[in-house]
């Protein structure tokens, strides 16, 4: 606490200086009522459009909770508490923000101006105040909040813009899949994701069976609506919202089935032989019949250290080529044929 007016009145009062731009608060924080009246007038001049008042520190940390002033003007010496400790407490306040505070203090030592910063100030005046250097001090931080601002809008537009990027690059432009980019990453993630949980995880392997008889027959642009037409299937079957479809390759498609057991793999199998059946899609030049048929190679493993995304797609893959060897139209599971060399037709 200290006697000094606020403002020093012999100082040239800034006139020339146009008024702040926009809305702008400010918080003063002063125990003196006279201080605090010739603040208020000098930043009323300066265009800040609202000033809000507090007298001691626990009321100016509950009024900048409340209204989160655009900048504070806090003095050192209050009652009860100082000003270093309400710094502290607005810092704490309002984590992942920032908020400028100028410290006011007629005391005018090295140790002050090191403690203020310290404690979370961001610059210092001392009383008597100069209007001339109030004005300045309040365009500077508006210009540092306007500066802020710019970049945590600009950084969350980049985030946004970021995601979209991502999101486009790893889907599918036939198809609208996950494309063999997103595939890999959502591997990679599931099998780190089932290791930590101790829990199953399927990686399904489909090829649709005669495709280069069907594009041969039909054209290349019968294939592509062809390989649309299995994509919007796989993505209904998938109806989990961990599960995923994505294309592989070519007429390979590729699926994610998180907390999946053998079982659990084996009546998804089905449930995608019967529903692709019941879409009848003609083929117009296949050995195994007139409709499209695919074939499919499942692993299934709780993932342990050794177990990586490449091990997984070789178990697949194997499998899916024992799958075509046998006839085609039907799906193989790696470790059932390993227990117990027994293929099953789906
Ligand atoms: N229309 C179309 N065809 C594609 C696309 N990608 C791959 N293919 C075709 O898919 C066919 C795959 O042929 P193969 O690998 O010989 O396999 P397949 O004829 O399906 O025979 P199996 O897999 O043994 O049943 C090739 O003719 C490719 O040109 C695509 O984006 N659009």
């Amino acid at each position: 606490m200290h006697a000094s007016p606020a403002l020093n009145a012999a100082a040239p009062h800034p006139d020339a200086s146009p008024p702040l731009s926009n809305s702008f608060t400010v918080l003063v924080v002063d125990d003196q009522a006279s201080v605090r009246h010739s603040l208020i007038t000098e930043l009323r001049h300066a265009g800040v459009t609202e000033v809000m008042e507090a007298v001691d520190a626990p009321s100016a940390v509950q009024m900048f909770k409340m209204r989160r002033p655009d900048l504070v003007l806090l003095d050192i010496r209050l009652p009860t508490h100082d000003g270093y400790w309400v710094a502290q407490q607005l810092r704490e306040a309002e984590v992942g923000d920032w908020t400028p505070i100028i410290f006011l203090s007629g005391l005018d030592n090295d140790l002050d101006i090191w403690r203020g910063i310290e404690s979370g100030g961001d610059d210092y005046l001392i009383k008597p105040v100069k209007p001339i250097v109030l004005i300045a001090k309040l365009r500077a931080m508006r210009r540092l909040l306007d500066m802020r601002r710019r970049l945590v809008s600009l950084s969350a537009e980049l985030h946004l813009a970021n995601q979209r990027l991502n999101e486009m690059v790893e889907v599918d432009s036939l198809t609208g899949l996950v494309n063999r980019r997103g595939f890999d990453r959502i591997l990679h993630s599931e099998i780190d994701a089932a290791r930590r949980e101790q829990q199953p995880l399927t990686l399904m392997l489909c090829d649709l069976d005669h495709f280069k008889r069907f594009n041969d027959a039909a054209g290349h642009v019968q294939g592509d609506d062809c390989l649309r037409a299995v994509g919007r299937l796989l993505k209904e079957v998938c109806v989990r919202p961990r599960d995923v479809a994505s294309r592989y390759g070519g007429e390979e498609f590729a699926m994610i089935l998180p907390n999946t057991p053998r079982s659990g793999a084996m009546t998804f199998a089905r449930a995608l032989g019967s529903m692709l059946r019941s879409r009848a899609i003609p083929h117009p030049d296949s050995p195994n019949g007139a409709v499209l048929s695919l074939s499919g190679g499942i692993t299934t493993c709780i993932p342990d250290e050794g177990t990586s995304a490449e091990s997984m797609v070789m178990r697949a893959d194997e499998a899916l080529y024992a799958a075509k060897a046998q006839g085609r139209d039907r799906f193989f599971s790696f470790e059932m044929q390993m227990d117990t060399i027994e293929q099953r037709r789906v």
